[in-house]
């Protein structure tokens, strides 16, 4: 079978603080857009591929289904192949998608044996934004991103550019300093203001600490700021979008820099 595993941005990211497990403390607004991984899952011995020729042992889809395996007692038999289309190391969410996908997928063919619950604590001892993806559509993430609480969905038209550099989470994650980190936000405020289409409320700590470690997401960034959108960094970068249709002058500017544009709307399917 065939099953689409979405992108994410982040609408906003507010840095609050650092934790004592060395992950940060931080206020998000997920939303699944439009722009899938395909993943292929057929009965057979357990094994993960992708078109990207990620190790097995590195993949987080692997990870999750043995963790999978640990929680139901018994072995997996399937395997996965998954067609990679979303870039990485661009903020997207890519490997965290496909890891929520297929727990959620292998779940419902083996006939549910597992709880939200269990999927929720495999997801999170993946990866921070795996739990996200278990929901999909629109949420808040706190937390470290793994305290997910979905909200109204938004039909949004959003532009991604894509500089073709990855950028490391753990690296950008690492830069931070107290500067970056914001000591109180009103969080029902920003939500409320999201909600109602005002979008000057959204920005990215983190991203702008992306943007001192690479100048290339920076030059993304000014070039949009330039056209007079109001740029967000995604996630850790390196992806920079904006909520609007793609005009004639940002898909020239982008091609003429040899970066990668989507034009991608929310993505409210399960
Ligand atoms: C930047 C975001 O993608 C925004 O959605 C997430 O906060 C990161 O989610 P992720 O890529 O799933 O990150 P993980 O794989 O859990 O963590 C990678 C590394 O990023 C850092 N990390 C991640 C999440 C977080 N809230 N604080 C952190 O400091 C940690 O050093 C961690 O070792
Ligand atoms: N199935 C997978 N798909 C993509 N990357 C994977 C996968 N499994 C493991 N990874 C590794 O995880 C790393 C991060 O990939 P991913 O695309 O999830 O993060 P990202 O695009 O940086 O998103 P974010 O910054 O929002 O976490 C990559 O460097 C990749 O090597």
């Amino acid at each position: 079978m065939r099953v689409l595993s979405p992108a994410k941005v982040n609408l906003g990211l507010w840095l609050l603080g650092r934790r004592a497990d060395g992950y940060h403390e931080i206020f998000t607004i997920y939303q699944a857009v439009s722009l899938f991984d395909e993943i292929f899952i057929k009965e057979g011995p357990l094994k993960v591929e992708t078109s990207s020729l990620i190790p097995q042992e590195k993949n987080l889809v692997y990870k999750a289904l043995r963790l999978m395996e640990k929680y139901l007692g018994r072995d997996i038999d399937f395997s996965i192949y998954i067609k990679k289309n979303i870039p990485e190391g661009a903020g997207l969410g890519g490997g965290s998608s496909n890891c929520a996908t297929v727990l959620k997928v292998v779940n419902q063919l083996l006939g549910e044996p597992l709880s939200v619950e269990d999927l929720e604590n495999i997801a999170k001892e993946v990866s921070s934004d795996a739990v996200f993806f278990l929901y999909g559509g629109t949420a808040v993430g706190r937390g470290r991103g793994d305290v997910v609480e979905p909200i109204k969905h938004l039909d949004l038209k959003i532009t991604l550019v894509y500089p073709n550099v990855v950028a490391s989470t753990r690296r950008v994650y690492s830069a931070v300093r107290d500067a970056s980190l914001t000591d109180k936000i009103e969080d029902d405020k920003i939500i409320s203001c999201l909600l109602e289409g005002k979008f000057e409320v959204l920005e990215n700590t983190l991203g702008q600490v992306a943007m001192e470690l690479f100048p290339e997401i920076k030059e993304a960034y000014r070039f949009l700021e330039y056209l007079g959108y109001r740029p967000v960094v995604s996630g850790s970068g390196s992806c920079v979008f904006y909520i609007g249709e793609a005009s004639e002058q940002v898909k020239k500017g982008a091609a003429l820099r040899g970066w990668r544009l989507y034009e991608v709307k929310s993505y409210n399917g399960v």
